[in-house]
C-alpha cells in the first residue's frame, strides 16, 4: 500500500474515560496496530494470482486458500483482539451479556425438542397403556408454555440487548471513518489502494447492523459461531443419550459428513457459486460503466446537455451494449456445466439426507424405543445437519469478514500524505505584514501524466505584496495555486512558507492563515447563509458576520431580493428541479409563500461567484489570515463589479492604517486587473517565464507585454 506509517508514532490521542457513551463514541480510537503486516496481509488477499498487479473489487470475496488462510491470522493476531478490545469498551455490560446470552439461545433449540419429545411420550402412553397420568400431562404442558414463554422473553430481550451493543458500535466505527476521511487528503485519496482499502472499511462499518446485516459479519457476529456451536453440543448431547450402539454413532458422523460434503467440494474449486471471484476487472468495469450510463439516463442535473446534444440515442446503444455485455458473461458462467453443477443436480445432500432415516429404522426395531424419543432422534439429527451446515457457512463468512476488518484496522492508519511526521513538524511561523513565499525550482506532475504540469518553479513573494499569475490555458496556473494552497504536493524543489519548508507545516494549521477562491468553487445545496458561512464555520450563526461577508462580495445586490434573503435556499445543480421559475409558475394559488419559499432558487454564473467571493471574504478579515488565494475570482463578473471586488481585496489585505497585512495572490485573465499587483507572473508551458512589475514585463516586451496589447 502506498501510505507508509510509522509504528514508532503515536497516531490517535487516547480515549480519556468519559461518562457517557456518546462522549465515549465520540473519542478518537486507541491505535489498534500500527503493524504494516495488516496492510500488506489486506492487500496481498486481494491480489490476483497469476495476473501480476491486479486486484479484485472491493468486497470480493477471497477464495479459501492456504495464502488466504495465513493473511487471515495475520488480521486477526494484529488486529481483532485489540478491535474487540475496544468496541467491548463501548458497552462493556452488555457485550458480555450478548455473549451468554447467545451461549443460552444456541441450547434452548435441544430443550424444545426434549420437551416436546415428552410430552408426545405421555401422549403416547394415553393411547396406548394405562400408565398414564392427566396431573403430568398438565404439569408438562404448562412446562411447555413457560418454556416457550422464557424463550420468547430471553429472545426479545438477547434481540434489544444486541441492537444497542451493535448500534453503539456501529455509530463508533462509522464516527471514525467519517474522522479519517476528512483527515485524509486530497494526494492520498488519489491512491487507488487507499480508495479500496476505504471501500472495504465501509464495508465493515455497514457491518454493525446486527447479525449479518448486509450478509456481511461484524466482529460482534462472531458470537454467532459460538451460539451454533453450542446448538450443535447440545444436539449432539441429547443424541449420544438416546442412542448407544455403533451403528447409531456411525449414522451420527455419517449425517455431519452429509453436511460437511458441500463444503468440501467448494474448498476444491467444485463450488457452484463462484459469482464474485470470476467478476474480473474488465467486467467490473462494464458493470461500472453500465451503472454511469443508467444513472446519466436518470439524471435531471445533466439533462439540459443530453437534450440540446442529442445524447439520448447514444446513451441507450452504449448502455445497451454494456448490459448485453454483461448479461452475456452471466449467461456463460450460467451455461458452463461442471462436475459440481452436475452433483447439485443430483442433490446429494438430499440423498444423504434421506439415508440419515436408516438408523431410525433401527431404532424402531427396537421395541422399547418411543415415540418421543424417535420424535427427538429425528429432530436432532436434523438439526445437528442443519446447524453443521450453518455453522460451516458462518466461518466462512467470517472468514470474508476478517478481510474487511483487516481494511478497516488498514485503514485507520493511514497517514494524509501531506502531513510531516510529529518529529519534522513545525508551527507556523507568523510574521507580522503577512506571508513571505519563496519558490524554489518547483516542479509537479500529476499522478498518471507524462508532462509535469509545473516545471522549476522560481519567485520570492515578500509578505504583503500582491502578485497576479497570468498566462494561456494550461499553462499551470491553476496547478500551481493548488500547490501553494498545500492541496496537493511538488515533487522536485523547495516552497518556504515565512522561511520555513512548508512540508514541515500540518496542512490543518497552514489552511487557517489562508482565504481562497477555487476556480471550481463548490456549491452548496444549501441556504445563502451557509452558503457564505462555511467560509469560517465559527461564524456560522452570526447574523451580522454572513451580511458584512455578502456585502464585501457584492453579493448584497441580489440576496435582498431573494424570496427569504439569506435564508433562501440555493438550487446548486442549477437543474435539479424543470426551473425554479416554473416551479414557482406551477405552485399552486392557494400555497403560502412559506412553501414556495422552500423550492430552490437558482442564480446566475456571476451571482454564484459572489457568493464564493463572500465566502472567502467571510475568513479573508480575520487576524491570522495572512494569505488571499484568488483563483479567477472574477471570470464571470462585468467589469464594474470585478474592479469592486479587487478594490475589496486590496481594502480587506489593508491595515486601518493602509498598511499590507495580508499578501494576496490572484489568477486572472484580465491583463487590465493583474497591472494592479506588485508582481506579475507571467507561465508558459508550466513555467514562470517572465516575473516583475506590469511597467517592468512591459519595458521587456515579451509574452506579457505581447500578451497585454492584444488585450487591451
Ligand atoms: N487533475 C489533473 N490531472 C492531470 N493533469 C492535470 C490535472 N489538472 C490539470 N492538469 C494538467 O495540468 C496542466 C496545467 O493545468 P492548470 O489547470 O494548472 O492550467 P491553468 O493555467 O490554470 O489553465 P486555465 O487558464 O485554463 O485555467 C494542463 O496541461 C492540464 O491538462
Amino acid at each position: 500500500m502506498c501510505t507508509d506509517p510509522k509504528p514508532s508514532r503515536r497516531r490517535y490521542s487516547q480515549p480519556h474515560h468519559p461518562a457517557t457513551q456518546r462522549s465515549r463514541a465520540n473519542s478518537q480510537l486507541p491505535p489498534i496496530t500500527s503493524c504494516r503486516c495488516v496492510q500488506k496481509a489486506w492487500l496481498a488477499s486481494r491480489a490476483i494470482p497469476r495476473r501480476k498487479g491486479t486486484y479484485l473489487m472491493p468486497g470480493a470475496q477471497r477464495p479459501l486458500n492456504e495464502a488466504n488462510f495465513k493473511h487471515a491470522m495475520t488480521i486477526t493476531r494484529e488486529c481483532a483482539l485489540d478491535l474487540l478490545k475496544v468496541l467491548w469498551g463501548i458497552h462493556p455490560y452488555r457485550t458480555t451479556l450478548m455473549f451468554f446470552l447467545n451461549i443460552l439461545r444456541g441450547l434452548s433449540p435441544a430443550f424444545r425438542c426434549y420437551s416436546q419429545a415428552m410430552i408426545v411420550d405421555e401422549l403416547q402412553s394415553f393411547i396406548t397403556s394405562d400408565c398414564f397420568t392427566w396431573s403430568r400431562l398438565v404439569r408438562l404442558l404448562v412446562t411447555e408454555i413457560l418454556r416457550r414463554a422464557f424463550d420468547g422473553f430471553l429472545d426479545s430481550f438477547a434481540t434489544t440487548n444486541e441492537r444497542i451493543v451493535h448500534d453503539s458500535a456501529r455509530f463508533f466505527v462509522e464516527y471514525q471513518q467519517v474522522a479519517q476521511r476528512l483527515r485524509l487528503d486530497i494526494p492520498t485519496l488519489a491512491d487507488p489502494h487507499v480508495r479500496d482499502c476505504l471501500q472495504e472499511s465501509d464495508l465493515f462499518v455497514r457491518s454493525f447492523n446486527g447479525m449479518g446485516g448486509f450478509g456481511l459479519l461484524s466482529p460482534f457476529d462472531f458470537v454467532q459461531i459460538l451460539a451454533l456451536a453450542s446448538e450443535l453440543v447440545s444436539h449432539i448431547f441429547v443424541l449420544l443419550s438416546l442412542t448407544g450402539g455403533t451403528a447409531h454413532l456411525g449414522a451420527l458422523l455419517f449425517s455431519l459428513f452429509s453436511a460437511v460434503l458441500p463444503m468440501i467440494l467448494d474448498r476444491y474449486g467444485l463450488a457452484t457459486s463462484q459469482a464474485d471471484n470470476s467478476y474480473s476487472p474488465q467486467e467490473a468495469k462494464t458493470a461500472e460503466r453500465q451503472e454511469k450510463l443508467r444513472s446519466l439516463a436518470y439524471s435531471d442535473v445533466h439533462r439540459s446537455e443530453i437534450l440540446v446534444f442529442g445524447l439520448g440515442p447514444w446513451i441507450l446503444s452504449s448502455w445497451s451494449a454494456a448490459r448485453r455485455a454483461m448479461l452475456t458473461d452471466e449467461r456463460y458462467s450460467l451455461t458452463k456445466s461442471n462436475l459440481p453443477d452436475m452433483l447439485k443436480e443430483m442433490n446429494v445432500s438430499d440423498l444423504l439426507f434421506a439415508l440419515q432415516n436408516i438408523p431410525l429404522l433401527l431404532m424402531f426395531q427396537s421395541s422399547s424405543v418411543s415415540l418421543g424419543s424417535l420424535a427427538l432422534y429425528r429432530s436432532s439429527v436434523q438439526s445437528v445437519v442443519f446447524t453443521v451446515g450453518n455453522l460451516l457457512t458462518t466461518i466462512r463468512m467470517a472468514f470474508q469478514g476478517v478481510f474487511l476488518m483487516g481494511a478497516f484496522c488498514a485503514a485507520m492508519n493511514i497517514q494524509p500524505r501531506l502531513d510531516p511526521p510529529d518529529e519534522d513538524a513545525l508551527k507556523y511561523p507568523t510574521n507580522s505584514g503577512g506571508m513571505k513565499l519563496e519558490a524554489r525550482h518547483l516542479s509537479y506532475t500529476y499522478p498518471g501524466s507524462k508532462d509535469a504540469s509545473l516545471k522549476d518553479i522560481n519567485f520570492t513573494l515578500n509578505a504583503g505584496e500582491s502578485l497576479a499569475i497570468v498566462g494561456y490555458n494550461g499553462s499551470g496556473k491553476s496547478t500551481l495555486a493548488k500547490v501553494l494552497l498545500r492541496t496537493i504536493d511538488f515533487d522536485t524543489g523547495e516552497l518556504l512558507v515565512n522561511g520555513v519548508d512548508i512540508r514541515r507545516l500540518p496542512p490543518r494549521d497552514y489552511h487557517r492563515r489562508i482565504s481562497t477562491v477555487f476556480q471550481g468553487f463548490s456549491k452548496f445545496n444549501s441556504t445563502v447563509k451557509e452558503n457564505v458561512g462555511l467560509g469560517y464555520v465559527q461564524k456560522l450563526s452570526s447574523h451580522a458576520a454572513i451580511e458584512r461577508a455578502i456585502r464585501l462580495g457584492g453579493a448584497d445586490s441580489f440576496v435582498g431580493s431573494l424570496p427569504s434573503g439569506i435564508k433562501t435556499k440555493l438550487d446548486a445543480t442549477g437543474f435539479d428541479y424543470p426551473s425554479c421559475a416554473g416551479m414557482n409558475a406551477m405552485v399552486p394559488s392557494g400555497f403560502s409563500s412559506a412553501s414556495s419559499n422552500k423550492i430552490p432558487h437558482g442564480l446566475s454564473g456571476g451571482e454564484w461567484q459572489r457568493i464564493a467571493v463572500s465566502r472567502a471574504f467571510m475568513r479573508a478579515e480575520r487576524p491570522e489570515v495572512d494569505l488571499l488565494l484568488f483563483d479567477e475570482p472574477t471570470s464571470s463578473l462585468d467589469s464594474h463589479a470585478q474592479n469592486k471586488v479587487f478594490d475589496t481585496i486590496d481594502d480587506v489585505s489593508r491595515s486601518s492604517a493602509g498598511k499590507r497585512t495580508k499578501t494576496v495572490v490572484f489568477i486572472t485573465h484580465r491583463l487590465s486587473t493583474a497591472r494592479r499587483a506588485d508582481k506579475i507572473a507571467m507561465m508558459e508551458r508550466g513555467t514562470i517565464t517572465e516575473f516583475g512589475s506590469h511597467e517592468e514585463l512591459l519595458k521587456r516586451d515579451g509574452s506579457y507585454a505581447a500578451l497585454y496589447r492584444a488585450s487591451v
